[in-house]
């Protein structure tokens, strides 16, 4: 072996040693500051805090994402030594759900699989789980409407977000397509996948099922079928990846929301949840919404979903940004509460930090 390349490892090894003693210290503050909260130790905005200083402070060569998915593992393991956070989702193992879940509470986290969206909530509700995740919106198919009528339904709170790129891949047993007979996916992975399947695969008949991770494992069982699924589904099943990437929209992307029993203290950067309804006459929406503007607060979706029991009446998903108790949001929230039929705030919480 080179001097060079000795001399180079041995600095690695030394430096492991530092970074290791400095862990370790870290993760005794981190304990310290558990005595004294007493309690829930979780803190969002904290959490999104340190990331966006890191990134700020990255001076390469690292990439700020690299550095923040390490610090996301630090804490995740500092938080853990309190109790590991135990978060449910959308199952069965192998689902984006689950990616995003690991993604935001990191390794640590004990990650609970449910077997619907609803069983999320239930889940937080009966305090067997600390937090759920459950998607809300694609970028390609739209709002996930179970999960913003459970939202309304529900006394949790949205407590923070995660957006994850998909990526989906055509899988199976077998090691090409050729002897394909069926292919199964969720029915948003299928919508997804459109395009690329009508120019590759327009002959093979498409079997939509409850997950991508089921469609995984039903096509581990069946070599004569190929599924459409996420990376975590393939490792999971062992299955080959026969096509990467084939989501028609390069940007992909999920949106997904944390709930909680609580929502999460300002951090400097955040985001409002609301659902409203208007009055049922002329102009009600706009004057409605006119607050949001006159206060200066950015209004980032606004989404309708038919109200249940009123035929024809809706009530609306609105995101703004900033915290609830930003001065300009808490004045621009009480006039929309005093003209609105009915409001209700979902919670703040920090704009995605990763
Ligand atoms: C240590 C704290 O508690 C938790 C652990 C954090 C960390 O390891 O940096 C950050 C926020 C909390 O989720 C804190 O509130 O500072």
């Amino acid at each position: 072996m080179s001097d060079e390349l000795q001399n180079l490892r041995n600095n690695i090894d030394r430096l492991d040693e530092e970074i290791l003693a400095r862990l370790a210290e870290r993760a005794r503050s981190a304990q310290r500051i558990g005595v004294i909260k007493q309690g829930n130790l979780y803190r969002p905005e904290r959490e999104a805090q340190v990331l966006r200083r890191l990134a700020a402070a990255n001076p390469g060569p690292l990439p700020d994402q690299a550095v923040q998915r390490i610090f996301r593992e630090i804490m995740s393991a500092c938080l853990a030594l309190e109790h590991p956070t135990k978060v449910a989702y959308l199952g069965p193992a192998g689902t984006f759900s689950e990616s995003a879940a690991r993604k935001h509470f990191g390794g640590a986290a004990a990650l609970m699989p449910t077997a619907a969206i609803d069983d999320v909530f239930r889940a937080v509700e009966a305090g067997n789980a600390d937090y759920g995740v459950v998607p809300v919106e694609n970028s390609t198919e739209g709002a996930v409407g179970g999960a913003l009528d459970l939202l309304l339904a529900n006394p949790l709170k949205i407590c923070g977000e995660v957006n994850l790129r998909i990526h989906q891949h055509l899988l199976s047993k077998a090691e090409g397509i050729g002897a394909a007979k069926r292919l199964y996916s969720h029915a948003q992975s299928l919508a997804q996948c459109h395009e690329w399947l009508n120019r590759n695969l327009a002959h093979l008949s498409r079997v939509p099922v409850a997950s991508n991770a089921e469609a995984a494992r039903m096509a581990s069982e069946d070599p004569e079928s190929c599924a459409i699924a996420g990376e975590a589904a393939a490792e999971l099943y062992g299955l080959n990846v026969l096509a990467a990437n084939i989501e028609d929209d390069p940007n992909n992307t999920t949106r997904f929301v944390v709930i909680g029993d609580h929502d999460a203290g300002p951090s400097g950067e955040d985001k409002t949840s609301l659902v409203c309804s208007s009055l049922n006459r002329p102009g009600a929406m706009h004057a409605l919404l006119e607050p949001l503007a006159r206060h200066g607060v950015d209004m980032t979706k606004l989404q309708s979903r038919p109200a249940r029991g009123g035929l024809w009446e809706y009530v609306f998903y609105v995101d703004i940004d900033g915290h609830r108790e930003d001065a300009n949001v808490s004045a621009a929230l009480q006039e929309l509460n005093e003209r609105a039929a009915f409001v209700k705030i979902l919670g703040s919480y920090p704009v995605a930090a990763i």
